[in-house]
């Protein structure tokens, strides 16, 4: 059989850092191929070969059975190949419609493009995937999923006969994630061909014919759910490298069913307004709960979280911590009360990037926390290395750069920044974006530990199966309020979805 792509031995390393050292792939027309991998296994390295934006070390690349040289970018979007990038390849400063025509002048005969005809382009394209945004909005106010869901737009409107998503869905709720897969069934339909890069186990078995895996590198295993079924215990060892059967636990296993009523009330929030956003939102949390807060996209639950960590300020209301009324008017004030709030956008908001590993990660230990007495270098030195092993950093080494860092292990540092501070509330604003199975899993046994000795937290996980997995309760947030209650077993996707879409 002839292949629409095929990748044979490609290599790369960055200063000598090896991203990938043995990538073979082969994608046919008009199938969604997934590619799996822990974080670090060098998948957007290989998205970013055959989207011609870096070059190979070595290699060969053949296009409908014919070897390729991609030069630049441009040249793959002249091959029809287009990408859906992990950090958006968005122009912050310009509108909607603007970023999607972008580079798009150089396709015109005259490489002059009419603003008339661009805003149509643009229209049409939001249209197809049901983005309700304005044309003429900056892309700098646009909230985080729609940044993604343009992102994607821009990729579709250029029609590619091959088309790369680098964790697409990491920000969409699961009403975009559906639109999004039914929009891949279309192409997929129309003989395109899709490569779909995804850590959600679920996204992979749902709407992929095939799937390779990567580890360290190099290509390790290929499912054709053609053939075999679509099971997670036939992906998972792949991303692992681990035996079934030293990785049976499954990782949806539900955190174990217990009542708080008994325990003491750490956070109430009452009455809590903010203007067009939050509408008297009340709620407690007790010692030890783990509480969700799900509902679509984009209903308040971000807000919730921003004002308990001092970053927005509310209309009204009254918050109390252990019973006593506080007033948290900025993060420093959030953070002597023992309120940390591990933030949604990475690039933006959790990291020093141009800093090392071991400077992100001592930071709060020692701008924040209020000692006594300076921490030792060598004293700082063991509590990053501590930190790097409870995360699993790859690479584990406190000297790199986080901007070199791959996606999902500049997320894990943001969350091992925060765990050595003894935090007393722990907001989590989608804490495991583009972060592995086995990463996530055990991520999610360090927010465990810290319930059990004491720590409250507030989750927000775009990815139902979170709350589903890791919460005692989860509150439904919808157009600002709180309208639902949810707790222990009942506390499944069925429900979810109900309440979230009002339909119960
Ligand atoms: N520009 C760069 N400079 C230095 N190292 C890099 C660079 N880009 C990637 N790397 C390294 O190459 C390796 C592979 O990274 P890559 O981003 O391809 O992994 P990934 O599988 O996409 O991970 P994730 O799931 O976390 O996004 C990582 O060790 C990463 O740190």
């Amino acid at each position: 059989m002839s292949f629409i792509l095929e990748a044979r031995n490609i290599k790369k390393s960055f200063d000598g850092v090896v991203a990938l050292s043995d990538a073979n792939f082969t994608l046919n027309q008009g199938e969604i191929c997934g590619l799996v991998g822990a974080n670090g296994s060098g998948k957007t390295t290989f998205a970013r070969i055959i989207s011609g934006l870096i070059r190979p070390d070595s290699g060969r690349l053949y296009l409908y059975g014919s070897q390729i040289h991609l030069k630049s970018h441009h040249e793959a979007e002249k091959l029809e190949i287009s990408m859906v990038h992990q950090n958006l390849s968005l122009i912050p400063e310009m509108t909607v419609w603007e970023n999607i025509n972008l580079g798009r002048e150089s396709a015109t005969p005259l490489g002059i493009l009419k603003k008339e005809e661009a805003l149509n382009r643009a229209e049409e394209a939001l249209q197809e995937l049901k983005v309700n945004i304005s044309l003429y909005d900056r892309v700098s106010q646009l909230a985080p999923s729609d940044k993604q869901l343009l992102e994607i737009v821009k990729a579709l409107s250029r029609s590619p006969k091959i088309l790369i998503l680098d964790e697409p869905t990491a920000s969409l709720g699961f009403k975009q994630v559906e639109i999004l897969f039914e929009k891949l069934n279309q192409l997929k339909n129309n003989r395109v061909s899709v490569i779909f890069i995804s850590h959600r186990i679920w996204e992979i078995t749902r709407i992929c014919d095939r799937l390779v895996a990567f580890r360290n590198g190099k290509t390790v295993g290929e499912v054709d759910f053609r053939q075999q079924p679509r099971d997670e215990r036939l992906i998972i060892p792949l991303i692992t490298g681990k035996k079934e059967n030293e990785d049976d636990k499954s990782i949806h296993e539900k955190r174990p069913y217990q009542s708080f009523d008994t325990h003491q009330i750490v956070l109430e929030v009452d009455n809590l307004s903010k203007k067009e956003k939050l509408y008297n939102v009340s709620f407690k949390i007790r010692e030890g709960e783990i509480v969700g807060l799900g509902g679509l996209n984009g209903q308040g639950q971000e807000e919730i979280l921003l004002i308990l960590s001092g970053y927005l300020r509310k209309t009204s209301g009254k918050v109390k911590i252990n019973n006593q009324e506080v007033f948290i008017k900025n993060s420093g004030q959030a953070i002597e009360r023992g309120i940390f709030l591990v933030p949604g956008d990475r690039q933006k908001e959790g990291l020093f990037l141009n800093h090392n590993v071991f400077t992100n990660l001592i930071y709060p230990q020692v701008a924040l926390k209020q000692q006594r007495f300076l921490l030792s270098l060598k004293e700082m030195r063991q509590a990053v290395n501590a930190t790097i092993k409870t995360i699993s950093l790859i690479p584990p080494d406190p000297r790199k750069l986080v901007s070199h860092l791959s996606g999902g292990n500049q997320q894990k540092v943001v969350i091992g920044k925060w765990l050595s501070l003894s935090p007393k509330i722990l907001l989590l604003n989608d804490p495991t974006k583009g972060v592995d199975v086995e990463t996530r899993r055990n991520l999610y046994k360090i927010i465990a530990d810290l319930s059990s000795q004491g720590v409250s937290v507030l989750l927000y996980a775009s990815d139902n199966e979170e709350l589903i997995a890791n919460c005692d309760r989860v509150l439904i947030v919808f157009e600002g309020q709180i309208v639902e209650e949810i707790c222990g077993e009942g506390i499944c996707e069925e429900n979810l979805i109900a309440c979230s879409l009002r339909i119960q």
